[in-house]
């Protein structure tokens, strides 16, 4: 299903590789753990499924395409079937978690009424239903990062990339987000999950690869975070790790241990160097540089043979491992050509065009969550989430109403209720365009042709960016890019779309899978059944009727180390003592590096009930959930903390007082102009407006939308 053969992949021209002559496979329904020290070349090469950086040398092959090949304009089509998730959440601190998992539907262009139905869905699966209304801050960081996973699974990725999902959390939470992670591998997703989490690794008993300084040293089917004692890849660990000051078997440096907090000297290493990593912002054209093959030069052999554990461990110490994992020309056409291999009933494309007719004549209210949580009918039923379509008649535009809206009564919805659905254009604008592109054709006999998901009000138009050197992390001074407030859009809109004569690529045929929906969902209960948040090992996935790739040939396992996990609430009264205790595990009752995030908030869902004095006391200082939006910048405790909240100030209507059709006087909905040629250019006016931005911006980014602060800003006019 992925495939890099030999690929080499460099950032700068005389830099070391980060990804160094790399041939892997990962398969249909494979659950695998990146890992490898920091810059070994995790996020690299996840990034590079995403076609986000091209190699200097070799091929990457994602589901049949040669990325290499790819046209651009394809790309966004292609980040659509590949979820993706990051250590640090990455939510819109602005929105409710309903509405961040509801942003990347909508940044797609789709049917109000669709979202509404696949978010409600998509939460209720990964028991944040309850939590629809909250805001990313008053939610825990184990919550906020299955908000992260609902978002990234909302579009039904074939793929689910996972880049340290478990970086920011404590062990409990981290069980609860592998339960998820499983629970969706489980439906045939493909999960590859970067890592340095030695304990999660170890109880997964899943595919493990790993790299060193960009090349890989191991690929076992079901290995241990070590490698096999007395093999290469066991030197390799042995040897960055005696560089870091640790032993290949002590515990891995971020939060895996348990017990107390490490001395401050201690708290520095290579986990917390990578809990700052973050490179996701890059987009693939901001290396175009970086396409031309370095000159002259084989950085390869170079580094190899200056490398003394690569010298010494040949390639060819996992050629054999390599080879019986290989498939062969005849198994990889068989696997694309899967009569499978078409859209289902369940998939949310299919939906989509059966919903088509309705939603046209849906007079759907607004989708605010408000009513969502206190929607009996469907939180009580989790199970039967289909059944939304045949109680509530769309196509008459009330049922809808009746189940999610805030109208139970089933009022009339009023004008503004229809202003705010964001995936339907506003009428001046949808009319705008079409004159548009009706003057285009006038102007040059060739009729426009907007891609599928530009045409409904997406607004996700390849639109250049004014500055090369904005990368998203500060607000775009509107006036420097020659905006005005009332500026005439079409102006602005350099980039052309695709005209008639170019022939349409077919869509590459998305693989085949169990759709996730059909799983059991998850339930509170189910993710804190474990009282020791230990976790199960992960069962291979069942991979339904797709013809099963060729099983992995596993290497004989040399003396893999037994080590025994400590346990992983500290709260949670001793188990017996070990029986024999091995080094590893010895080592792993040292106090773990990185302190518990989001603890607090996470206790608190959890009640008043925890026997922990040291929780009771903080608990009796913090403020209640309610409060906690007025509360003061940085009066937060540092485990409520989420991301970039420290630019966030809440100063903005909960959702339980949000009223669609009360907008304040001088919105942007309120000003905006009736003339069609005319529209007002929403100025972000705070910190919070920044964030919010910058968030939306990383979103579709890595939703796979164009660059476009335009259609970003204007999309989050409609949706705030
Ligand atoms: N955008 C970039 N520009 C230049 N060099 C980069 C860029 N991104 C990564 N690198 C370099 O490539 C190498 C691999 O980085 P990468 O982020 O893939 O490592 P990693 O294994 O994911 O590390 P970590 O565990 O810390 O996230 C590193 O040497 C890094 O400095």
């Amino acid at each position: 299903m992925i495939r890099f053969e030999q690929v080499t992949r460099r950032y700068e021209a005389d830099g070391r590789p980060a990804l160094d002559d790399v041939t892997v496979e990962f398969y249909r329904g494979d659950f695998a753990f990146l890992i490898g020290a920091s810059g070994s070349g995790k996020s690299t090469l996840l990034r590079m499924i995403l076609r986000e950086g091209l190699p200097q040398r070799g091929k990457v092959t994602v589901a049949g395409q040669n990325l290499g090949l790819m046209l651009d304009r394809r790309v966004p089509d292609f980040r659509r079937s590949i979820g993706m998730v990051f250590q640090d959440f990455r939510l819109l601190p602005d929105k409710t978690v309903f509405d961040n998992v509801a942003f990347a539907m909508r940044v797609l262009g789709t049917k109000r009424s669709a979202i509404r139905k696949r978010v409600t869905k998509v939460l209720e699966k990964v028991d944040l239903a309850h939590l629809a209304k909250r805001y990313p801050h008053e939610i825990s960081g184990g919550e906020q990062q299955r908000a992260a996973i609902a978002r990234a699974i909302v579009n039904s990725p074939a793929i689910l990339l996972a880049d340290e999902p478990t970086g920011n959390l404590d062990p409990r939470a981290s069980a609860e987000v592998m339960k998820v992670l499983r629970w969706i591998n489980a439906s045939g997703t493909t999960v590859i999950m970067a890592t340095h989490d030695r304990a999660i690794v170890d109880q997964a008993n899943s595919r493990v690869v790993q790299l060193h300084r960009g090349r890989l040293v191991r690929d076992e089917p079901h290995g241990f975070y070590d490698a096999p004692e007395g093999s290469a890849a066991w030197d390799v660990l042995a040897q960055e790790e005696g560089e870091s000051g640790l032993r290949a078997h002590d515990p891995a440096p971020l939060k895996t241990g348990v017990v107390p907090m490490l001395p401050p000297s201690s708290a520095e290493g290579p986990g917390d160097e990578h809990a700052f990593s973050d490179h996701a912002e890059e987009h693939p054209d901001d290396h175009r540089e970086d396409l031309a093959p370095a000159p002259g030069e084989d950085p390869a052999v170079l580094d190899f043979d200056e490398d003394p554990v690569l010298r010494e461990t040949t390639p060819q110490d996992y050629s054999e491992q390599l080879e019986g994992m290989e498939l062969t020309a005849e198994e990889f056409d068989a696997q694309l050509a899967d009569p499978h291999d078409v859209p289902t009933a369940e998939h949310p494309a299919y939906e989509h065009e059966n919903n088509s007719a309705a939603d046209d004549s849906d007079s759907d209210p607004d989708s605010d969550p408000d009513s969502y949580p206190d929607d009996d009918e469907h939180l009580g039923n989790p199970e039967d989430a289909e059944d939304i379509e045949p109680e509530h008649n769309e196509s008459e535009g009330t049922g809808e109403k009746n189940s999610f809206g805030a109208n139970p009564a089933g009022d009339h919805l009023e004008g503004d209720d229809l202003d705010e659905d964001s995936s339907e254009l506003p009428e001046h604008e949808a009319q705008f365009e079409d004159e548009a592109d009706l003057e285009h054709e006038e102007q040059t006999g060739l009729r426009v042709t907007w891609p599928e998901h530009l045409r409904d009000g997406a607004l996700g138009h390849d639109v250049p960016e004014p500055h090369g050197d904005f990368n998203g992390t500060e607000m775009p001074d509107l006036e420097q890019d020659g905006y005005t407030e009332a500026e005439d859009e079409p102006d602005d809109f350099s980039g052309e779309p695709a005209l008639e004569e170019l022939p349409e690529q077919p869509v590459p045929e998305e693989p085949v899978r169990q759709d996730f929906m059909d799983q059991e969902p998850l339930t509170r209960g189910s993710l804190e059944e474990s009282p020791t948040g230990k976790l199960a090992p992960i069962a291979p996935a069942p991979i339904p009727p797709a013809p099963a790739a060729p099983a992995p040939v596993e290497p004989a396992r040399v003396a893999a180390p037994l080590r025994r996990l400590p346990p992983m609430y500290p709260t949670l009264p001793p188990p017996a003592p070990p029986q024999a205790v091995s080094q590893p595990a010895a080592a792993a009752q040292e106090p773990p590096s990185r302190p518990r995030l989001s603890w607090l908030a996470h206790a608190e869902d959890e009640g008043a009930g925890s026997e922990s004095p040291v929780v009771a006391a903080r608990l009796s200082r913090a403020l209640p959930l309610e409060t906690r939006g007025s509360e003061a910048p940085g009066s937060e405790t540092p485990g409520s903390e989420a991301p970039r909240s420290e630019t966030h100030q809440p100063e903005r209507p909960r959702p339980e007082t949000h009223d669609p059709g009360n907008i304040p006087a001088g919105s942007p909905q309120e000003s905006a102009p009736a003339a069609p040629a005319v529209r007002a250019v929403p100025r972000p006016k705070s910190s919070a407006s920044q964030s919010t931005y910058t968030d939306a911006r990383r979103t579709a980014e890595h939703l796979g939308i164009k660059k476009s602060r335009r259609s970003i800003l204007r999309r989050l006019r409609r949706d705030v």
